[in-house]
């Protein structure tokens, strides 16, 4: 058997149309468009990349792109002044601080200077906090791209799965557990202190890998028809870009799994549009935006 390939980018391509037609809307009602601000601390050409993607894909969905760069060795008290700015532009409905961050500045001290309603990567306190209790939250970009891959893939069936979660960070792991299990999975979060990971994978019907290694992943800890996430983004010294995932043996034994690249990654940018569009519509008091 041969796994179906989740095609990412053309389901990230009709979020980023869905996102575009409501900016439309927001615009005609509100008399200004949807603005993100993306802060970039530092040279690093890998976040330089991104930033530039996200800012052409915020342009193209009719939002206003503002980039901001900040040189390497700034320190913490500038990067906080230049977020609690941005707190206070009106124009400027969602923010989003690059990281990783150079080490003298305390990423979690930044994280929580961001006013939560503009926090479209869901990063806050606040925001975590919300989406472990069921309120309305914003919600990380990258497990809200998994959770909706996953919702199309089982036709809005999760409850009862087994779904395993590789990697407990604060931007990928806890939220997507969380998110997971609000969708009536039965969740086990695995990480470095796991005893046997490949037991964990085994018996997971849903696998989400958030780990950050190459090929960590092998394609004998699938069980036959899991459905397999890749969310890990590794460069190969040879300038390949691969998951955490065994994907060539992977591919044979799974029910369907995502490629990278075209999994996972264009859902995370997808979803910072869609989150800054409902961003904007909840801080100018319009009803949420359907559909998304
Ligand atoms: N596609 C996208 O849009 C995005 C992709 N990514 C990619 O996803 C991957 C994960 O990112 P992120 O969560 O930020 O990474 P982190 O490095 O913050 O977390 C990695 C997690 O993997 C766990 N881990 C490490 N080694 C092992 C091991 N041997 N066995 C089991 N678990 C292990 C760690 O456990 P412990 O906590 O015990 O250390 C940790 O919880 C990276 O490749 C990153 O580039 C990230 C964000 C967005
Ligand atoms: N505050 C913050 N928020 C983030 O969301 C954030 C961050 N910091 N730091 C870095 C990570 C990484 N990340 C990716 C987004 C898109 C792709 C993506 O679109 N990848 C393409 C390939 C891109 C390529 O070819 O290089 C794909 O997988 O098809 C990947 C990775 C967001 N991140």
């Amino acid at each position: 058997m041969t796994a179906r390939i989740i095609d990412g980018k053309a389901r990230a391509a009709a979020l980023r149309a869905d996102v575009a037609g409501h900016v439309t809307h927001f615009a005609a009602r509100i008399g200004r468009a949807p603005g993100l601000a993306v802060v970039l601390v530092g040279e690093d050409p890998a976040s330089g990349v991104y930033v530039r993607s996200k800012g052409k894909a915020t342009r193209e969905a009719g939002m206003v792109s503002v980039e901001r760069r900040l040189p390497a060795d700034i320190d913490e008290w500038a990067l906080l002044e230049l977020v609690s700015e941005l707190n206070a532009d009106p124009a400027i409905d969602g923010i989003l601080v690059q990281l990783p961050l150079p080490s003298q500045i305390d990423a979690q001290a930044v994280i929580g200077a961001i006013d939560p309603a503009k926090d479209v990567d869901g990063f806050h306190p606040v925001n975590a906090g919300r989406l472990a209790t069921g309120l309305p939250a914003l919600v990380p970009c990258t497990p809200l791209g998994c959770l909706m891959l996953l919702r199309e893939a089982y036709d809005g069936k999760l409850a009862g799965l087994d779904a395993v979660v590789v990697g407990r960070s604060n931007i990928v792991g806890k939220p997507m557990a969380q998110l997971l299990l609000g969708d009536s999975c039965t969740v086990t979060i695995a990480h470095s202190r796991t005893r046997d990971v490949a037991a964990r994978v085994r018996s997971a019907d849903i696998v989400i890998a958030a780990v950050g290694i190459p090929h960590f992943i092998a394609g004998d800890w699938i069980k036959p028809g899991a459905t397999v996430i890749d969310v890990g983004i590794n460069r190969l010294p040879d300038g390949r870009l691969v998951g955490d995932v065994d994907y060539a043996a992977a591919v044979e034994v799974a029910g369907a799994i995502t490629p990278v690249p075209g999994g996972v990654g264009p859902m995370t940018i997808a979803c910072l549009l869609r989150n800054t569009l409902v961003a904007a519509c909840r801080r100018e008091g319009l009803p949420e935006p359907d559909g998304l």
